[in-house]
């Protein structure tokens, strides 16, 4: 009979040869790059040779950091795998996400979305074409004039949402606003698109672990995604645990969708019209053309939204709310504005989304937060189209990968001033026009070109009309000063940002 010691030894022999195959595999890039000028691109030893350097980067969460930091170092051209580079030089953005340049999604976006999956979601298709054709068929429900429709339902979750505050206001107790803006978000993308919310606000709860799970769900994504190739086998592997939140998500759009189905399946075209969440909208869409708009592709635009809708506008919020806390004179200066505009339209109890457009110190305190705090924070990676390309003064051969990350580009001192990392939001009001065309065109905290995001509407709706409305009724102090810690997964969330809240005055009108 075989020994322990015997077995311990086989497996040693075994995890050897994994490994040996797994550097010969990782080695085949750098092998075809050695005899071409991608072999003098600077960068970390071992990311010359193995995926395994930008592995342990990603998992550690703070890449976003390590990334601007490398390029200090190296310089605009960065090597963070083999083939695979990072770039700073801002004439980069217009040469890698160009509309029809050619630079498809890489193999990173692969594992954030199952395998074999019957309809592919507009986030993670690699097919540029495919993608493009099934963006317009859905483009015209996250369009400027679709928003109308949508905006009594976020003033809905709000009234929900200061019902909260008030309460915790109340007790005195902390409030942990990066959890409550989490339930906010998640709260108005669901009913936004399915007619109806998970309940986060009312309860105040997260019942079936859906935040936690959704964490975890990035980090697969995140780290996987890094050694796609695995994707496949992992997956099924995933699927054999126990259920986790996501299959709640899952579930829980399931069931709204069979409830549309069968109370919309009767109703008429200008029934349809006339209901404005997402779900409405996608049943039109299926009732002109069953075979082109079938059930997968429903439930992957609703379960797409809620995936890529939530906690990217939760950060984003977030980090508008904790600049302006740890900011009083630019919380001052917001409040000035905010109260002005609500007496010039007779103390209403929101502010229309259209107003709060022609709200110049608004604006800026978001974009500013934004550019600070982008909530993406890997590099958005594309592959070079076969031709090749040549980028910041190296040539690339078709099928690298090159991308960049936005938090990178926002740091850039020679756009965004010597003072790049300070939270200022005049920098957005007090500069020449050309100088602040340069620094729009470099604003990117919802992607560049053909898949930059579809949803930035929404998600600007959702924080226009909240703002002002926490601005105008509570006192916001910070627990822990002035950073807030975050983790980066792909999505750069803070971690437990804790603050204590007094009601400003005992006028407020809103949920009265
Ligand atoms: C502040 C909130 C948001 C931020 C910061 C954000 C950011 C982004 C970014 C950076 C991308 C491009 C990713 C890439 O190139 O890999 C993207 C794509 C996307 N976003 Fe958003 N997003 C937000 C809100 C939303 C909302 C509310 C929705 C849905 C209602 C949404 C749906 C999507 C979809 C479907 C894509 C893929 C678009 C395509 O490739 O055609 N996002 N988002």
């Amino acid at each position: 009979m075989e020994t322990l010691s015997q077995s311990i030894s086989s497996l040693s022999v075994v995890l050897l040869g994994l490994a040996v195959v797994y550097f010969c595999y990782s080695a085949v890039p750098f092998l075809s790059e050695s005899s071409t000028s991608l072999r003098s691109v600077p960068g970390p030893w071992l990311a010359r040779f193995s995926r395994l350097w930008y592995l342990k980067e990603v998992s550690t969460g703070q890449f976003h950091h390590r990334n601007v930091a490398l390029h200090k170092k190296y310089g605009p051209v960065v090597r963070i795998a083999p083939k695979q580079y990072s770039i700073s030089d801002p004439s980069a953005l217009k040469i890698i996400y160009g509309i029809g340049n050619g630079f498809a999604k890489s193999g990173w976006y692969d594992a954030s979305s199952a395998p074999d999956g019957e309809w592919k979601d507009l986030f993670t298709d690699r097919n540029s074409a495919r993608h493009s054709a099934n963006r317009r068929v859905v483009a015209k429900l996250y369009s400027a004039t679709a928003l109308r429709g949508i905006e009594p339902d976020v003033e809905y979750c709000i009234r929900e949402f200061v019902k909260q505050i008030e309460r915790i206001a109340k007790s005195g107790s902390t409030m942990n606003l990066q959890f409550w803006l989490q339930c906010y978000a998640f709260d108005v993308i669901s009913q936004i698109t399915l007619g109806n919310t998970f309940g986060f606000l009312e309860s105040g709860r997260d019942h079936t672990g859906i935040f936690d799970s959704l964490h975890g769900y990035l980090k697969y994504c995140a780290l996987v995604g890094v050694e796609h190739e695995l994707h496949r086998p992992l997956w099924w592997l995933l699927n054999k645990l126990p259920a986790s939140g996501l299959v709640h998500i899952a579930r829980f759009t399931a069931e709204q969708l069979a409830h549309g189905k069968k109370d919309l399946g009767a109703a008429s075209e200008a029934d349809l019209a006339s209901r404005q969440n997402f779900l409405s909208q996608l049943f039109r869409l299926q009732k002109k053309d069953p075979q082109k708009f079938p059930d997968s592709a429903i439930f992957s635009t609703c379960i797409t939204n809620i995936g890529a809708g939530s906690d990217t506008t939760s950060i984003s919020l977030c980090s508008v709310l904790h600049n302006l806390m740890t900011h009083p004179l630019a919380l001052e200066k917001l409040r000035q504005e905010v109260d002005a505009k609500y007496s010039e339209l007779g103390s209403p109890e929101f502010l229309p989304f259209k107003d709060t457009q022609a709200m110049p110190y608004l604006q800026a305190c978001i974009k500013e937060a934004l550019r600070l705090h982008p909530a993406t924070g890997l590099p958005l990676a594309r592959v070079v189209p076969e031709t090749g390309a040549t980028i910041s003064g190296t040539h690339f051969l078709g099928g690298s990968v090159v991308g960049i990350n936005t938090w990178v580009m926002h740091q850039n001192t020679d756009i965004f001033g010597p003072d790049a990392q300070a939270f200022r939001p005049e920098r957005w009001l007090d500069q020449s026009s050309e100088q602040l065309s340069v620094m729009e065109r470099h604003w990117i905290p919802f992607g560049a070109g053909s898949r930059t995001c579809i949803g930035k509407n929404i998600s600007l709706l959702e924080m226009n009309k909240l703002i002002p409305v926490l601005i105008k009724a509570f006192d916001f102090t910070a627990v822990d000063g002035e950073k807030a810690r975050h983790e980066n997964y792909w999505l750069v969330q803070q971690v437990d940002v804790l603050c204590k809240i007094t009601m400003r005055r005992n006028d407020n009108q809103v949920g009265k």
